[in-house]
């Protein structure tokens, strides 16, 4: 947890404030029993009002300075937590999104989720604590200490026994509670889960009559977490009337001997007065400590799974010889490449070898679970090889930097994802600085501007969260009309044309032809007509090439891709 303190960094003045604030605070708790003392054995003993009236008009002071130090802290630590925890959501998110996908796959989104929100939440409620606590207990116990052996050093053996029952019984409240905390934040990313698939898969469940399996699932993660948040909540439940009791028979004692002493003339009664504040002062800073621990626990469980997070290292980075090139044409070449998923035991390409050239279409076909998207993952390096080259114009891509390698794609994924914010604002998320123009010429090559003008507000509709207010064809659409705008030398449409009527896809296809004539185009598709007009057509077959050439070559030569065909075109458009 101490490492994530770090990022108090920009908040040192505040928590120079708060330190001074919290001391001079505790200096004032720990002087007042003693001026009460002194009202107490010299003023009221003696009958000197004047004495009262001084000595306590000074108490007041002390109290009223003490109150404001007080308040000043609540200000300023409420001031540095709130901001780190600002902050340390800030640094976890800018972190995650460096990661590449191997990463995401690791960790799990849900968990990324509960540690960016809840488990910031823990550690910034803890700083709190810890601001507040971390001066005042110590000054508090050794002061306290000090002080009652000033009042009277006989009577502090009561203290002797004392403290070492409380020290003890908070070591084994924290042995108890500590690891049930850390097991708690686990239930809350299993909870978190559950949730956000049953929410996110609530259309399959339904129409799966999968509802009560759901709510079951949920009401056992959901119990799970109750059960473990009842057990460690006990424990501190419990610990707090032991720590009473402590406290009651410390003072019972101490008034025991106290008045012994008294009636013996060794001790006067405003001493005794001050001496039991002080144990209580004692005592109380110990309690302060023992809150501290059984909120640590969690804290830390929280603090060293954002830690893990921080430490991790995305898997591909930019290496220090990475440089942005500026290549022109959009060659890309894949040589003897083979790549197997972290953790797979087969890989999902092997000795994958071809060139694919600007101004031409390269087409992948293959069965399902053949490889296809796999491969064009890999042109923007989304995932590392395990060996073989890929190349962009002659230069390796582990050496291209990724900003420049990825600006010179125009990536439309399997599944599209929309943004919440306007349809004008999804085309732009290509190129921030497209203008109105650029907007609607992209959206009309990706047959995508009929639909917009006949939306409510046109370009300025809102698409909600996940794009659930446009239909999957038309999610297709925008995000063709998405890798358009950024007018890239490569294009990737993996799949991209699957939710398109037969009419839009031909459309589409003969618009693109003269948009993007002279870029390189990748087309992953099911559908043989999609790409029998390809000038190279890939067919992959369990991760390895089956076949590479042009329809009609391929009909000659590939088995597969024969059987492909057959599968799905009539004899009249085969030929
Ligand atoms: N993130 C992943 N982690 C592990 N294995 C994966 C991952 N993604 C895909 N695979 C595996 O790699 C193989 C190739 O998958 P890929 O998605 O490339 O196939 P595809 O040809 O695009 O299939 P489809 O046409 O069904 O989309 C499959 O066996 C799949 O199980």
């Amino acid at each position: 947890m101490i490492s994530l303190f770090r990022f108090l960094k920009p908040y040192r003045v505040f928590l120079t404030l708060v330190l001074v604030l919290v001391f001079l605070q505790t200096l004032s708790d720990l002087y007042l029993p003693t001026l009460m003392a002194d009202i107490v054995d010299t003023g009221i003993v003696k009958g000197d009002t004047a004495y009262i009236l001084t000595i306590g008009s000074f108490m007041l002071l002390v109290a009223l300075g003490g109150t404001i130090c007080s308040i000043g802290v609540s200000f300023f630590s409420a001031k540095v937590a709130v901001g780190f925890g600002k902050l340390l959501r800030h640094k976890l998110f800018t972190h995650v999104e460096s990661f590449s996908l191997h990463e995401f796959d690791t960790v799990g989104t849900a968990s990324l989720i509960t540690r960016t929100t809840n488990d910031t939440n823990q550690v910034q409620q803890v700083l709190v604590i810890i601001l507040r606590m971390m001066i005042s207990a110590p000054i508090m116990c050794i002061g306290g200490i000090i002080m009652a052996l000033s009042q009277d050093v006989q009577l502090s053996w009561v203290l002797v026994a004392i403290i070492p029952l409380l020290v003890i019984t908070i070591l084994l409240i924290m042995g108890q509670a500590m690891p049930l905390f850390t097991i708690m934040q686990k239930k809350i990313d299993r909870l978190n889960l559950v949730l956000d698939e049953g929410l996110t898969g609530i259309r399959v469940i339904r129409a799966f009559n999968r509802l009560k399996h759901e709510r079951q699932r949920f009401h056992d993660a959901n119990l799970d977490l109750t059960n473990t948040a009842i057990k460690a909540n006990r424990i501190v439940a419990a610990s707090m009337p032991v720590m009473m009791l402590i406290m009651n028979i410390s003072t019972i004692a101490i008034i025991w001997f106290g008045s012994i002493r008294i009636n013996n003339g060794d001790m006067q009664v405003g001493a005794l007065m001050a001496f039991l504040q002080y144990a209580m002062q004692i005592l109380f800073s110990l309690l302060m400590f023992s809150m501290l621990f059984i909120m640590l626990p969690r804290a830390s469980a929280s603090a060293a799974r954002i830690n893990e997070i921080l430490k991790m290292r995305p898997e591909i980075t930019d290496t220090t010889e990475a440089q942005p090139v500026e290549t022109e044409q959009g060659i890309v070449e894949f040589r003897d490449v083979t790549f197997s998923y972290p953790g797979a035991e087969e890989p999902a390409l092997s000795h994958i070898s071809f060139k694919a050239e600007p101004g031409k279409v390269t087409a992948i076909i293959g069965g399902t679970g053949s490889g296809k998207s796999t491969l064009v993952n890999l042109i923007p390096r989304f995932y590392d090889i395990d060996s073989g080259t890929i190349l962009i114009d002659g230069v390796d891509i582990r050496t291209m930097s990724l900003e420049s390698l990825r600006a010179k794609c125009g990536f439309v994924p399997q599944k599209a994802v929309l943004f919440s914010g306007s349809v004008a604002e999804n085309i732009r998320y290509g190129k921030e600085d497209a203008t109105d123009e650029e907007i609607r010429y992209a959206a009309e090559i990706a047959q995508a501007a009929e639909f917009i003008s006949e939306m409510k507000d046109g370009y300025d509709t809102m698409i909600a969260q996940g794009g659930v207010n446009v239909s999957g064809g038309q999610k297709q659409r925008l995000s063709i009309a998405r890798a358009l705008v950024r007018k890239p030398d490569i294009y990737v449409f993996d799949d991209s044309f699957s939710a398109l009527d037969f009419k839009t896809d031909a459309k589409l296809r003969a618009a693109l032809k003269d948009e993007i004539a002279n870029a390189t185009v990748f087309i992953v598709a099911q559908r043989v007509s999609t790409i029998m007009d390809a000038d190279q057509i890939l067919v992959l077959d369990q991760g390895r090439i089956a076949g590479m050439g042009t329809h009609h070559e391929l009909m000659q030569s590939s088995q597969v891709y024969r059987e492909i065909v057959a599968s799905q075109l009539s004899l009249e458009e085969i030929k």
